[in-house]
Parts: C-alpha cells; sequence; structure tokens
C-alpha cells in the first residue's frame, strides 16, 4: 500500500519533500529585512523554496516557444537573467500562489513540489501556562572553563563568533574539557582526541550555560558539539523521579533516520554516564516506544510529529526538559514542519537552555528560530560552505543519458567506496534502480519515504553494512553519517542550494575525501545559477556550465572578469578552453585505480581539522581524483574522467575499500 495514504508525521513535511518545505525562491532570493517586523509575504514564503521541477518546466516552456532563445541572447532567458532580486521574489510567489496557498493550509507535497493530499492533522500540543507550573529548578552547570583572550583570537579565523559577551574560550582537545574518565575513554576508543572548530568553541559555550545557534560544515563534527555537553547538562539536574515528568534532555530531529543515527552516537555515552536514553520515532511500534517512556529516561531523540503524539497520549511530558536540540534546524523550522515545532516549543519550560546546530541556515528561517532562544550566541564555521576535501564535478547531458553515466562508471566507483545516488522523485528511485540492475551485479539499495518503515531502516542498515550503491530522494540528504561514502552522484539537480550541500556532504565524512558529480540539464540553469558564486574559484565547473547551459554565458562572464580584475594569475586559469585535441594526440588516461584513487595524503585526521603546526600547515591534501593535464571536453560539453575499461579475469585490481579513517 502506498504509505502516502498511511501517513505518519514526519515523512509527510520532509522524507522526499525537502526541496518543497525549503525557503525562497534560491536564485534570487530578496535581501534580508533586518527589521524585527517579519514581513507577512515573508512570512507567508518562509520555508518554500523554488522547485528544480518549476526550474526545468520553465525553461523547457520557454525553449519551446518560438518568441524565446535560450541562448540569452534575445527576449527570454536574457529578460529573465536581468530580473532584479525583488522582481523575481514576486514573480516567484505569481506563478506559485496556488501551490504556496496550499502548503499553508497544510496540504501534503511531494518531493517535486506536486500536491499529492492532505496531511495528517497533527493536533497543536495544548497550551501551557507555564507560570503556573511548580518546576523543579534548573541547576545551571558551575564548570571551569577558561576565558582567554587570546585564544578566542587565535580562533577568530577559524570561528566567527557573533556576541561580545564575556564568552570561554575555545579547546583544542576533549581532555581540555571538563568531561569526565568514561566519556574520554570513549572517545579514545573512537579515535577521537581533538576538537573540530564547532566543538572546540560550541561545547565551552553550551557548558556556559548559554542558548546557542551552531552553523558549520557538513561532516564536521556537530552531534558530539552538542551530545558531550547535554549530557554533563543532565547529570547536573536534580534526580529524576517517577512522579516526574522526563526527559531532561530532548533531541528532536526532522527525519527518522537522521534521529536513529543520533540515538545511536548518544548511546555509548550514555551508558558509560548511567544516563537512560530512548528513541521516539514515527514508523515504529507505539506501544513500545510508551514503554520506554513510562522508565523516565533521561533523554528522548524524536521526530516532532511523534513527539507530539506521545505527549498528546501522555506517555511524556516535557515538565523536567531543561535542555533542548534542534538538529538540522533550519528545516525544523521550515514551513511544513514550522507549526509542530512551534507547539513542542511553547510547550517546553521557558527557563530550558536551547541549541540549534545545521550546516546551513538561510536568513529568515534562521530569524524564524531565534525565538525560541534566549540570547543565543551564535558560531559560525564555514557556514554554507563546502568541505575542501570534497571535489565537485559537473556534467550538463540530456536527460535521456542520464542514466548511460552509470553504464561503466559504476563499477569502478563502488569499487572506491559507497555511492549514493540523490534523485528528486520517489518514481525516479525505482527507474534508477531497476536501470542500475540491469546493468550491473552490484546490490543495489534504495530509500524513499513510501517505504515502510521496517524496509527504510533495513535499506539503510544493509547500506551501512554491505550494499555499495543507495540510490535515495532528500530523506537521506542530511545528517546520515556513513564514512564510507566515497560519491555522491546528483542524478537530478537539487532544488536549491542548501539540499545540494547537504547531498554533497554525504561523502566526505570527518574530513575524508569524497566527489559529488551532478548531473545536469540545460533546464537546470536558474539552479546551477544560484551555485555559482561558491563556484566561482573552480574553472572547470565554470567551463562546463559556460559550454553546456549557454544561457549562463553572461553571468559566467561576468564572474570571470571580476576574478581576472582582482587577480591576473587566476584569470590565466578562467581563461579559455584550450583547443580541443584531435583524439589521436590525446594524453591517455590513467588506469582506473589512479583516475580515481583517493589521494589523500595523511590518515592523521587531528591534523585535517587545522590543529596543526606552521610546517604541518604545509602538508595539503592533494586534489581527489584529478587528471592532469585534464582531458578535452567530450561533446555534450562536460568533463568526467571517461570510464577506464572494465578489469578483467585475474588483472584486475583488488576492490578498494576505504577503512573508516583512511
Ligand atoms: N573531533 C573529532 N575528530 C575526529 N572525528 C570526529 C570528531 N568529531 C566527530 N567526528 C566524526 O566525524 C563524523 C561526522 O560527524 P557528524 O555526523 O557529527 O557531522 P555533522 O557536522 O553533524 O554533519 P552533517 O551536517 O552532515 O549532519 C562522524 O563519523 C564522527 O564520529
Amino acid at each position: 500500500m502506498n504509505r502516502r495514504g498511511l501517513f505518519e508525521e514526519d515523512e509527510s513535511y520532509y522524507d522526499d519533500d525537502e526541496d518543497a518545505t525549503n525557503s525562497g525562491p534560491t536564485p534570487s532570493k530578496p535581501a534580508e529585512n533586518d527589521s524585527d517586523e517579519e514581513d507577512p509575504l515573508d512570512a507567508y514564503m518562509n520555508g518554500i523554496e523554488k522547485s528544480a521541477k518549476e526550474a526545468k518546466e520553465e525553461v523547457l516552456r520557454k525553449e519551446q516557444s518560438d518568441k524565446v532563445e535560450v541562448d540569452g541572447g534575445g527576449r527570454g532567458r536574457g529578460d529573465i537573467d536581468e530580473e532584479d532580486a525583488q522582481e523575481s521574489y514576486f514573480r516567484y510567489f505569481e506563478e506559485n500562489r496556488e501551490r504556496l496557498e496550499a502548503v499553508a493550509a497544510g496540504e501534503e507535497l511531494d518531493d517535486d513540489g506536486y500536491l499529492v493530499g492532505t496531511k495528517k492533522e497533527i493536533a497543536p500540543l495544548p497550551t501551557v501556562n507555564h507560570k503556573e507550573i511548580n518546576y523543579v529548578p534548573r541547576t545551571m552547570l558551575k564548570v571551569d572553563l577558561q576565558y582567554d583572550v587570546q585564544k578566542r583570537l587565535q580562533f577568530s579565523a577559524k570561528v566567527k563568533v557573533d556576541s561580545n559577551i564575556n564568552l570561554p574560550s575555545p579547546v583544542d582537545a576533549f581532555d581540555q574539557l571538563p568531561f569526565n574518565e568514561e566519556t574520554l575513554k570513549l572517545l579514545q576508543i573512537q579515535d577521537i582526541a581533538f576538537c573540530t572548530p564547532v566543538q572546540a568553541q560550541g561545547i565551552p559555550i553550551i557548558l556556559s550555560n548559554k542558548d546557542l545557534i551552531a552553523i558549520s560544515q557538513t561532516g564536521s563534527g556537530k552531534t558530539l558539539a552538542f551530545v558531550l555537553p547535554m549530557l554533563e547538562h543532565v547529570k547536573a539536574q536534580e534526580p529524576l523521579l517517577n512522579i516526574d515528568g522526563g526527559p531532561i534532555g530532548l533531541v528532536v530531529a526532522p527525519t527518522r533516520e537522521l534521529a536513529t543515527q543520533l540515538f545511536k552516537t548518544a548511546l555509548p555515552f550514555c551508558e558509560a554516564l548511567e544516563l537512560t536514553i530512548a528513541l521516539a520515532i514515527g514508523g515504529e511500534n507505539l506501544y513500545s516506544q510508551k514503554c520506554a517512556l513510562a522508565l523516565r529516561p533521561h533523554i528522548v531523540v524524536c521526530t516532532p510529529g511523534r513527539l507530539m503524539e506521545h505527549i498528546e497520549k501522555e506517555n511524556t511530558d516535557m515538565k523536567r526538559t531543561t535542555f533542548l536540540v534542534f538538529d538540522e534546524a533550519d528545516v525544523c523550522f521550515q514551513m511544513g514542519m514550522q507549526e509542530q515545532i512551534n507547539s513542542i516549543v511553547n510547550f517546553c519550560r521557558p527557563d530550558r537552555q536551547t541549541v540549534m546546530f545545521s550546516a546551513t541556515f538561510a536568513g529568515a528561517t534562521e530569524k524564524f528560530a531565534r525565538r525560541a532562544l534566549t540570547n543565543p550566541v551564535k558560531i559560525t564555521v564555514d557556514a554554507a560552505k563546502v568541505p575542501d576535501n570534497i571535489k565537485q564535478r559537473f556534467l550538463v547531458l540530456n536527460e535521456s543519458e542520464k542514466m548511460e553515466f552509470f553504464r561503466d562508471r559504476l563499477e569502478p566507483m563502488a569499487r572506491e567506496g559507497k555511492v549514493i545516488i540523490f534523485v528528486n522523485k520517489i518514481e525516479k528511485v525505482k527507474q534508477v534502480v531497476e536501470f542500475l540492475r540491469s546493468i550491473t551485479k552490484i546490490e543495489i539499495g534504495e530509500l524513499h519515504g513510501n517505504m515502510h518503515q521496517y524496509d527504510r531502516t533495513t535499506s539503510l542498515q544493509k547500506f551501512r553494512d554491505n550494499v555499495d550503491v543507495l540510490v535515495t530522494t532528500n530523506v537521506g540528504s542530511r545528517g546520515l553519517d556513513i564514512v564510507q561514502v566515497q560519491h555522491v552522484v546528483n542524478y537530478d539537480a537539487a532544488g536549491n542550494v542548501d539540499t545540494h550541500i547537504h547531498r554533497i556532504g554525504r561523502t566526505g565524512r570527518a574530513s575524508e575525501s569524497g566527489t559529488a558529480t551532478t548531473l545536469l540539464t540545460k533546464a537546470d540553469n536558474l539552479f546551477v545559477k544560484a551555485l555559482l558564486p561558491s563556484l566561482k574559484s573552480d574553472p572547470e565547473a565554470l567551463r562546463v556550465f559556460e559550454e553546456g547551459i549557454p544561457s549562463l554565458k553572461a553571468d559566467i562572464e561576468r564572474i570571470k572578469s571580476t576574478l581576472r580584475k582582482a587577480d591576473p594569475v587566476l584569470s590565466r586559469l578562467t581563461g579559455p578552453p584550450p583547443p580541443s585535441m584531435p583524439s589521436s594526440s590525446r594524453p591517455s588516461l590513467p588506469p582506473q585505480s589512479a583516475a580515481y584513487k583517493n589521494t589523500t595524503t595523511t590518515n592523521n585526521k587531528y591534523q585535517k581539522w587545522g590543529f596543526v603546526k606552521a610546517s604541518e600547515e604545509l602538508h595539503q591534501p592533494q586534489q581527489y581524483g584529478v587528471i592532469y593535464p585534464p582531458p578535452p571536453p567530450p561533446a555534450s560539453g562536460s568533463y568526467y574522467p571517461p570510464p577506464p575499461p572494465p578489469p578483467s579475469g585475474d588483472s584486475a585490481p583488488p576492490a578498494q575499500k576505504k577503512s573508516r579513517w583512511g
């Protein structure tokens, strides 16, 4: 049976619907309004991103129209390209009025922005008059933290802190934090000694009892940055009694898979500290969760809809909840989930400590989320930036050519490590899986919101264990931490830049290297336009866009001329492509193992976070999988190392699996 008919909380809003719930028209969002008054339009639009589908349809429509020239030379694209941010904003609003009204009315959209039904109503939680409740007082942590200005200055290049108040200084290593022996031992077992930047500054701030917004790149260790101080907070509180409501720590995540992962990360630390933890997510047995909640766990990790259901059924309450975490907070506060989250926030006692983490946080969403915080400190580490250890590649193809991309490439990729392929629609998952199964014997896994929860969990577990290829919708785009993922392929371009960043962040975990390949069509021009600013120092990408998407020529030329003015050396890099060579004189491509090889030269992950001596900073990881000199671009105007010859018989190279830490 189609799961859409059996709506269960979080997947209706998010599983595969992420694009539909994201904010605003990506390519040309209007400038953020600093005023505290929220613009009603802003509020209405908040959380809705222009979907890739709409962009494609728009371009296809215009391409087909006699009046429009796609190369930007005529009235059609040329006009749109010149549209300013505000015009684009209002145009988007007008063009999508029906859809936006439907979202506002609580109807469910699929991952491509189409209406698929009406959401099951999750009744808001009752309004609580907190003044009337005699809460067990929150105990403030009193831990010995350093307030060293020099140290903060030293870190200021790595971590931007938007607060002038007296903040504890960052630390380099976990043993400089007031964690107990058991926690430190567990970290040691996991080979974790030095803090990532978000941990270095985030943990001391949380330990100083402050609310926090932390924005840091994908794979940069945000989970431990909130889990470890949360445990300290929980330990410091009055013991939970049966009559008390629990839990003390509440972690809210937008997808079941992410919540499960957070639960698993926290579990060993809880065990070591003799704290109890429960998982309450949609799609799983309500009764067994009720039993777990009846045991009054110290910590609950949940998806919002299921938590509300438990509160409604009085299986738990939030009277003791003094530590509230939102992971992937930008999704939590976007339209579609906003109301549920508001309801939870208002239900929680106001004297709690609240922390929010994400790799991206669009301004309008953050403004909204701040209402759940009290005088928060905001720290930013390379926000919305693709980590340097992820090599991005782009190809411009016709839609009909996309499947063929995998024919000779999938197996070499899978020999390198695990591969995640993202598509925008559930039915596309099935088509791609079917095609891949027809061309390879490699086991292909699938994940999307129309699967039963049991199948979702099994599929993801198999992918973690021994399946090498997973085809998924955006349900797999946020937070999943599978270190062996070496390749991400965006079969369909994401609906917006934030989703793109989260998707490709499934590789390059914990500073491992990885490659993200995005298959584009000409119709993805608006998405690419939005991506351009982040790729201006990637001449290969610019060249691919310029050759493959003529409508972007003017935009790319503008970027190049700015670069040329700024840096004459760079101008050489962004100059015209080298003349193509006759095929006979092309340099022969290196064999597969060299072409795809992970060339990261260090396996000391502590150095990778940047806590290295000056001399070691020169020891940069080499670029991943780059062939030099680059082969001439193929006819489609794309670049990518052509597939190596398939290994045959005894000469086949041994399978290259990556160990967890390289
Ligand atoms: N200090 C550290 N040193 C080495 N590895 C670490 C450290 N902290 C976390 N890790 C590892 O880094 C990986 C990524 O961590 P995590 O999942 O918390 O990233 P994240 O920032 O939440 O990513 P995303 O934004 O994609 O959710 C995990 O495998 C984790 O064990």
